[in-house]
């Protein structure tokens, strides 16, 4: 069997095709564009398993979010084997991996992004130059397949498997102690059952120079583990330098994901990273990943209550509706977990959306149907004492929108024109929110109160109030037409008092 053959038709077309066309294919998404020059390699800082430094993993994990782990003690031999075996099923025909690679594992290509049942998700089109196959470690004992090849397939994946659990675990538990993180936070902030282990081809050929491998991303998850070929490819960002990782065989490559960043508070960088492809080797990986138990919350400082599966339910919108994931918590950009409003927000609204249809109605009756002069201010006598606090509840829930949705045009600007650069979103918000309407309001109160201060024309005189001036002033200002005179509480005012002459209309009203 050529190995034409064993890539999906969609592959074997675009090798066959111009340049010109496969652009076109593939709407320029994952074009290389003028990044085609090789990146610098660099050595990645080394963590060794067996004797770890809380100190250097800490460092390493805030400078770098990446680093290569040695002395894992995984035994060579089930490395090797491991990556024959993967070699092997890879290269099967694509019509076989189609009918072999069944539940609970999953075969996909054109990109690694999944949804939780296994099957590609496909947004906006972005050809990843990828085919591989997911692994959900906690119910590989369920797969069967008659052919035995598949049978050691199995055998080498659980192996491996528990051997990746153990490393993610001890690593994991070394970040929670450096963290000085409590048992609340670090408690089911990562769960080995949720690991899952993905193998990779990335196709070889002329097209190295016109696609990704994998297009630059963020990992969703607590800690990912590549194990990668010698052809190598992984590059990641650092200091705005894309560099690329060394292949050196035996050792693993770690890196931190989206979840631990925020469990951190934004301390761990969840590191971009990407995968070159190259034109004349086929290139073979083998990833692990961890995230934290179904329906734990993720609490942090810096961004608000979320799960993972807010987070994935996020990533997978935004990649139907854009292309390509936003969601990096914080730093990678606009964490965008907040898709539920918060109560505040629910509150404010309704009262907001309450006062308009009172006044509304209201409107509607002293307008259009029964409006008298006698009606109107017997209406606004009444509700006279309910105003101020109307009024200023009114200001403080417009000034919370406002914020609200200032700051959400900023989060989709950050995240439309800066790729996630900036995270708006989640640096302003709760209780800062609301201290910023708060002052809105105030400022806006004092304003409106200045301008709505009552006038001599509405029969309020604005004096140091004693009852003997009031009722001088009064009778100069109405002479025989006062009926009586008061000292009252300015109702604009906070503590202000006014002096009020109740009078009769002039005679021609
Ligand atoms: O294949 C690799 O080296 C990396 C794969 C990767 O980044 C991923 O699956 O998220
Ligand atoms: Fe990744």
């Amino acid at each position: 069997m050529s190995n034409l053959e064993s890539y999906p038709p969609v592959f074997r077309q675009l090798k066959a095709s111009t340049p010109p066309q496969l652009a076109e294919l593939n709407n320029n998404s994952n074009s290389m564009g003028d990044t085609t020059q090789a990146s610098s390699s660099v050595d990645i800082p080394l963590v060794d398993l067996e004797c770890l430094s809380l100190e250097k993993l800490g460092e390493v994990c805030k400078e770098w979010g990446i680093f290569r782990l040695v002395n894992h003690g995984i035994p060579p031999s089930l490395l090797s084997k491991l990556e024959e075996h993967v070699k092997r099923v890879l290269s099967l025909s694509f019509e076989s991996k189609q009918a072999l690679l069944t539940n609970p594992l999953s075969y996909f290509w054109g990109t690694p992004l999944l949804t939780p049942t296994g099957d590609a998700l496909r947004g906006a089109l972005n050809i990843n130059w990828l085919e591989g196959i997911n692994v959900p470690l906690c119910h590989l004992q369920q797969f069967e397949s008659g052919d035995p090849k598949l049978h050691d397939f199995r055998h080498y994946l659980e192996e491996y498997g528990r051997h990746l659990s153990r490393i993610a675990t001890t690593l994991f538990e070394a970040m929670v102690k450096n963290l000085n993180l409590g048992p609340k936070q670090s408690e089911s902030s990562l769960d080995e059952s949720t690991g899952f282990i993905r193998v990779y081809r990335y196709p070889s050929g002329s097209l190295a120079d016109e696609t990704w491998g994998m297009m630059e991303h963020t990992d969703s998850s607590v800690l990912s583990i590549v194990n990668q070929d010698q052809v190598g490819g992984l590059e990641f960002l650092k200091d705005n330098e894309w560099l690329l990782v060394n292949p050196i065989s035996g050792t693993l490559v770690v890196n931190i994901g989206d979840m631990l960043q925020a469990i951190s508070d934004d301390q761990y960088m969840s590191v971009k990273h990407r995968v070159r492809t190259n034109k004349l080797a086929e290139r073979f990986s083998i990833c692990y990943f961890v995230f934290p138990a179904k329906g734990s919350v993720i609490c942090s400082s810096k961004y608000k209550p979320f799960t993972y599966t807010d987070f994935q339910q996020q990533v997978q919108h935004d990649t139907k509706t854009l292309g390509y994931k936003i969601g990096r918590v914080g730093a990678g950009g606009q964490k965008r977990l907040s898709a539920t409003l918060s109560i505040t927000n629910r509150i404010s609204g309704a009262f907001l959306a309450t006062t308009l249809l009172v006044s509304y109605l209201l409107s509607l009756k002293m307008g259009s149907i029964c409006f008298t002069y006698s009606n109107f201010y017997q209406f606004f006598f009444y509700s006279e004492k309910l105003a101020p606090v109307t009024v200023s509840i009114a200001a403080l829930a417009v000034s919370y929108h406002l914020c609200y949705g200032v700051r959400h045009l900023l989060a989709d600007f950050s995240g439309k024109l800066m790729q996630g650069k900036i995270s708006f979103e989640m640096e302003i918000r709760g209780k800062r929110m609301v201290a910023m309407a708060a002052v809105i309001a105030l400022v806006m109160l004092t304003f409106t109160a200045e301008a709505a201060r009552p006038t001599e024309a509405d029969g309020v005189i604005v004096i140091t109030c004693s009852q003997p001036d009031c009722q001088n002033k009064c009778l100069k200002a109405y002479g025989s037409r006062l009926i009586r005179s008061a000292c009252e509480k300015d109702p604009t005012v906070f503590g202000g008092t006014l002096c009020v002459c109740y009078h009769t209309p002039p005679a021609d009203v």
